[in-house]
């Protein structure tokens, strides 16, 4: 057997790396700090049903992405999902239906990654530290200090601060992880014993704390769930947030959401906050993914390109490929 490839990450960009490189007949090993796959695109078990909490949904501008997004089709894993569209906008809901395809995962966004998954080589709950070389041959540490390796090379597929913090043994790519700035987003989820009586299914939020909520029983797969909603703060209220606690942070997207939404809002029977700290990349690249051949070191994820789904997807593939066109 040859010696393995490491990927750190399990999100789509780094489940998409390692099923090309899989492909290819190499021996991958995935390892992330959650307790399983999908990063920004996973979905959280609930007493409310299951809330996809980051990633909403997807759209497909690329014609590589297109095909492999009807493979994920037929293999019963993405369904599109066309919901009633508003925007509120200079203190108007407005409806806003428009023609872009936008697809989900079913019965949850996190059914792509597991989908991926499958039966690919993967150590949960480990938080990599470090990545040092030693007899020519990579080798992770743990936050619990355990080791991992030999492995011939290293592939970081985590958000940029993550990915600068361990690329120190390539001060060129670490230099360019650590020039993209990424920024947080605060979701919450609410859930209703008695439905809302509204037409609103998706709706982009152009001023106030908010920027997007979206009904989850409105998309495919999930039309027996109580009727919750996932509301996002923008990037500039949850960077002014950042340090708000939970209960707080519900009470005031709460809030906002029961003045825009124009019907009743009685009080949530379940309430649920998450923040994610690097949610997206203040603006997009062109990089496709960062590589060093000589060390055998390379970086991807969705800050390498559009800060999407399948900008994600894409850098993983670029990243494989080059690794690839490294070994010859
Ligand atoms: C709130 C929110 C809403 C979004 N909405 C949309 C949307 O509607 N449409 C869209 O296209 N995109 C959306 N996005 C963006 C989309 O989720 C991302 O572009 C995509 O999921 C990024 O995938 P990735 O693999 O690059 O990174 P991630 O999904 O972040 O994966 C990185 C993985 O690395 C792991 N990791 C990090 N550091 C370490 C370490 N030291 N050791 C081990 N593991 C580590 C993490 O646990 C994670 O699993 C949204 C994102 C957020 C946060
Ligand atoms: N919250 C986070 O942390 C996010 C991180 C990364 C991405 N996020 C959101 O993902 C959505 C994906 O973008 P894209 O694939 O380009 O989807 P589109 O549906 O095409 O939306 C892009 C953008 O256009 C505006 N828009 C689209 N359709 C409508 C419509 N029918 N009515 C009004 N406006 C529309 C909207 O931008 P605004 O600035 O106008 O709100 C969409 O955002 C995307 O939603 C990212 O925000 C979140």
């Amino acid at each position: 057997m040859s010696t393995p490839i490491a990927i750190i990450g399990a999100g789509v960009a780094g489940l998409s790396a390692a099923h090309a490189l899989h492909a290819a007949g190499l021996d991958i090993q995935l390892f992330d700090k959650s307790r399983g796959s999908g990063g920004r695109m996973a979905s959280k078990r609930s007493e409310a049903g299951v809330l996809d909490l980051g990633a909403q949904y997807f759209t497909v501008r690329d014609r590589r992405f297109a095909e492999v997004v009807a493979q994920w089709r037929q293999q019963g894993w993405v369904a599109q999902w066309s919901p009633n569209l508003y925007h509120f906008n200079r203190g108007q809901l407005s409806h806003s239906p428009d023609e872009q395809e936008r697809w989900v995962g079913t019965p949850r966004m996190s059914a792509i990654t597991r989908g991926l998954l499958g039966e690919l080589p993967a150590h949960f709950t480990r938080r990599i530290t470090e990545i040092f070389r030693s007899d020519r041959h990579w080798h992770l540490q743990d936050a619990e200090g355990e080791t991992h390796g030999p492995f011939s090379r290293v592939l970081i597929a985590a958000p940029a601060p993550q990915a600068a913090a361990l690329l120190g043994a390539a001060p060129k790519l670490a230099a360019a992880a650590a020039s993209v700035q990424m920024e947080p987003t605060w979701a919450v989820a609410l859930a209703f014993d008695t439905p809302l009586d509204t037409r609103v299914e998706g709706c982009f939020v152009q001023e106030g704390p908010l920027d997007w909520l979206a009904r989850t029983r409105s998309k495919p797969g999930r039309e027996d769930q109580p009727d919750t909603w996932v509301l996002h703060g923008s990037s500039a209220w949850s960077k002014q947030h950042l340090g708000l606690p939970k209960e707080d942070v519900i009470e005031l997207l709460h809030g906002a959401f029961a003045e825009l939404i124009g019907c009743a809002v009685p009080a949530p029977r379940f309430t649920l906050a998450h923040r994610w700290l690097y949610a997206r990349p203040t603006q997009g690249h062109q990089w496709g993914a960062l590589a060093d051949g000589d060390l055998g070191i390379y970086a991807c994820g969705d800050w390498c390109l559009s800060g999407r789904v399948e900008g994600a997807w894409l850098s993983g593939q670029e990243a494989a490929r080059r690794l690839l066109e490294h070994l010859g």
